[in-house]
């Protein structure tokens, strides 16, 4: 039998996170003792006057403060569930109950307290009265409602009803009944969840259903894993606790748990809205990979956005432990230049150069076409198809995109793409498509790539040729290439169908619709506002889905309306000042369109002396309120977002491919809704939305709802 085992709940995190800093110190000092040896005489234990559960016992940390235990009657397992003052941590185990749900089998905490107030307000209701669920016992029970709480549940008559017992429920059940009052399915509810849809699926091997599992085992099994953790090591540990507040690097979601975990036979897509928990799936799977990892192979964790590049290395380094040296995070771009750099030095053109090459065309032109035409021509066969040669040109399908071209034209076409490549080439300059495929050209000569998995976060950005490179990254073999993506979120560049670039991702795809980002309310609005985007932008596949859920809420968003940018530059100045109170500096963030109105928003922030720092690309080494773009600020957030500066001629950002392209103006205004969405999701607590002169009322600012 292997000897004592130590799990950590997550409540005692939270707990461990309102201590004094000197205090956590001496808890994570204990901690480490306590797991060396539980049985030490060293420990104290004390048993808690008027508990009859002995299996809940206090250990002492100092004069002061006692962690509450869990000492299940079978197993080996320890489980600190607290951590306070000596009186409060006795008052808190007094009151809670701690039991195997007979159904999930997972091990739950329950608030006496709350649980007597729940049933209590139930038995207040009217019998009679029309009721939020008319689910059979069996059904409730099978998503964990405890069953003392059944009553409570079953004179539920609302949804705000349900929200007042959001603290009483373990938080699988009040996710489930939260779908259900919205009207979705059992067995919906039971996958998004990460429940099985036949509760047989559950039954761990060699045990009967209906037979119930100790609570050691408990502490373990599906639903079980948001709440305890078993701590494998001393590292662990450190890192654990080092970070409470962070708990996400511990208690995942059991389907998040699920996608970082398992197999996949090749490529796999994981979607998921804004704060649905991509990014975190991202890196607890980069890490189990390399994890697994012998030799020198690597994991390649890879992104569209250099703040969140930047980030997620960062975060992976205090995930990780030695593991960590088997990942490289790094933007697609820098990464294909790493494997150019080799061979010389290559500068990539600006929009300006770009232009001039094509201006250069212009002066003989093959075709009977105008620049713009082969431009747009140039980018969707390159880019987002992933054209590499005259042949795959010839073969492209080009339905529903103008000007019609017969076969001549597809070979002048073709000749001006060389003379543009030419006049660059000249000019000392390449572009990026080029830089990216040159990279998959060396990395397909590779006898033994480095490489065994490539995880890429932001997918919905990528193009053909960056999946291309991807694929010429990794050999086609299992868990190869994990993608997480929100198609929402795009703003880079047309939708592009993973298949183009070489990635068969067949029927593993997931979705995440758990918002834990952000409220309801500020989810809400920023969807409503969004440009749209769905799965069949990145692949083809049809799967209905069900809505994602934010798990807490506050207030609305707010707008604020100025006469003109001038006068919103002070409004926004006296709106930080009243914030400041309830939120430190660094966690608010004014988002902006264009460069240019960074530059003015600075100048009025400093001018009111309000402290504040533009991100760059570095997003560590700042201070006050973050100012930024809305591209900047992709994959970040903050507990206040002021999203600025939205007036006429500045957003959307005037369209500027040809008019008589109708889909790519289209493509236009999804592109800016969708900056919108991103920006108003970073948002974790308050969203504010500053409109100048009637912006407000305009057609683009409307919901997508009305
Ligand atoms: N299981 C979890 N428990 C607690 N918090 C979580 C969990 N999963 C994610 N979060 C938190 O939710 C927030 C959003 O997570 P993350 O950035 O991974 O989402 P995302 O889907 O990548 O968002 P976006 O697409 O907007 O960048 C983060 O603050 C993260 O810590």
């Amino acid at each position: 039998m292997s000897g004592p085992q130590l799990a950590i709940s997550n409540e005692f995190m939270e707990a461990l996170a309102r201590l004094p800093k000197s205090q956590r110190k001496k808890v994570q000092e204990f901690a480490k003792k306590f797991r060396a040896d539980p049985k030490s005489s060293a420990i104290n234990y004390e048993k808690i006057h008027n508990m009859d559960d002995d299996r809940v016992r206090t250990v002492r940390i100092d004069q002061k403060y006692r962690a509450v235990v869990l000492h299940p009657d079978q197993g080996n397992t320890y489980v600190l569930v607290w951590v306070d003052n000596h009186d409060e941590a006795m008052d808190w185990a007094r009151n809670r109950t701690f039991e195997v749900h007979p159904e999930t089998q997972s091990l739950q905490i329950l608030n006496v307290e709350q649980v007597q107030k729940s049933l209590a307000e139930a038995g207040s209701r009217e019998i009679g009265s029309e009721k939020l669920f008319s689910h059979d016992d069996e059904t409730l029970l099978s998503f964990g409602v405890p069953p003392v709480l059944i009553p409570a549940v079953r004179h539920l008559e609302s949804k705000e009803q349900l929200s007042q017992l959001q603290t009483v429920l373990p938080e699988e059940s009040y996710e489930s009944l939260v779908w259900l009052a919205e009207g979705e399915s059992v067995e919906e509810v039971r996958r998004a969840v990460g429940m099985p849809i036949s509760l047989r699926d559950e039954v761990p091997a060699g045990t009967d259903r209906g037979e119930s599992s100790s609570e050691d085992q408990a502490i373990a099994k599906g639903q079980s894993g948001r709440r305890f953790h078993r701590v494998s090591s001393d590292d662990e540990l450190d890192r654990v606790l080092a970070a409470p507040l962070e708990r996400w690097r511990v208690f995942l979601h059991p389907h998040q748990r699920q996608l970082t975990e398992r197999s996949f036979a090749g490529p796999a897509l994981v979607l998921g809205g804004a704060g649905t928990g991509k990014t975190i799936v991202a890196m607890h799977r980069a890490r189990q990979l390399a994890l697994k990892l012998q030799n020198n192979h690597k994991v390649l964790f890879t992104t569209f956005t250099k703040n969140l590049a930047e980030n997620v290395r960062y975060v992976l380094k205090t995930l990780c432990g030695d593991e960590f040296n088997q990942i490289d995070v790094q933007h697609i771009h820098d990464h294909a230049m790493s494997w150019l750099r080799p061979s010389g030095q290559f500068s990539v053109g600006s929009d300006d150069d770009l232009a001039l090459a094509w201006d250069m065309v212009a002066v003989d032109n093959p075709t009977n076409f105008e620049t713009d035409v082969l431009r747009e021509e140039w980018f969707y066969s390159h880019a987002i198809k992933g054209v590499t040669s005259r042949e795959e040109y010839f073969r492209l399908s080009r339905i529903g995109r103008t000007p019609l071209l017969s076969r001549r034209d597809r070979a002048a076409v073709w000749k001006s793409f060389e003379l543009f490549e030419e006049s660059l080439r000249l000019a000392g300059k390449t572009h990026w498509i080029g830089i990216v495929s040159k990279a998959a050209e060396y990395a397909r000569k590779v006898p033994s790539p480095i490489y065994r998995h490539v995880i890429v976060d932001e997918g919905q950005d990528f193009t053909a040729s960056d999946w291309r490179f991807i694929r010429s990254l990794v050999r086609p073999s299992q868990d190869d290439v994990f993608i997480v993506a929100d198609p929402r979120q795009r703003i880079y560049n047309e939708p592009t169908l993973l298949a183009d670039g070489g990635i068969a991702i067949d029927d593993r795809i997931h979705r995440l619709q758990i918002n834990y980002r952000t409220t309801e309310q500020i989810r809400n609005w920023a969807t409503d506002r969004s440009g749209g985007g769905d799965m069949s932008d990145l692949c083809d596949s049809s799967w209905s889905e069900i809505a994602t859920h934010s798990l807490f809420s506050g207030p609305d968003p707010e707008l604020i309306e100025s006469k003109d940018l001038e006068s919103e530059s002070v409004a926004i100045a006296q709106l930080i000042e009243s914030l400041k109170t309830d939120f430190p500096l660094e966690e608010i963030a004014v988002v902006v369109r264009a460069n240019w109105q960074l530059k003015k928003l600075k100048a009025a922030l400093t001018r009111q002396q309000v402290e504040h720092s533009v991100l760059g690309q570095n997003t560590s080494d700042t201070q006050g309120v973050r100012l930024a773009t809305m591209h900047r600020v992709k994959g970040l957030e903050f507990r206040c977002v002021i999203v600025a500066g939205l007036a006429a001629d500045v957003f959307p950002t005037k369209y500027r491919g040809r008019e008589d392209d109708e889909r790519a103006k289209k493509q236009h205004v999804i592109t800016e809704k969708n900056l919108l969405y991103v920006a108003s999701s970073r948002a974790r607590d308050r969203l504010y939305v500053s409109t100048v002169a009637g912006f407000a009322k305009s057609t683009f600012f409307k919901t997508t709802k009305t």
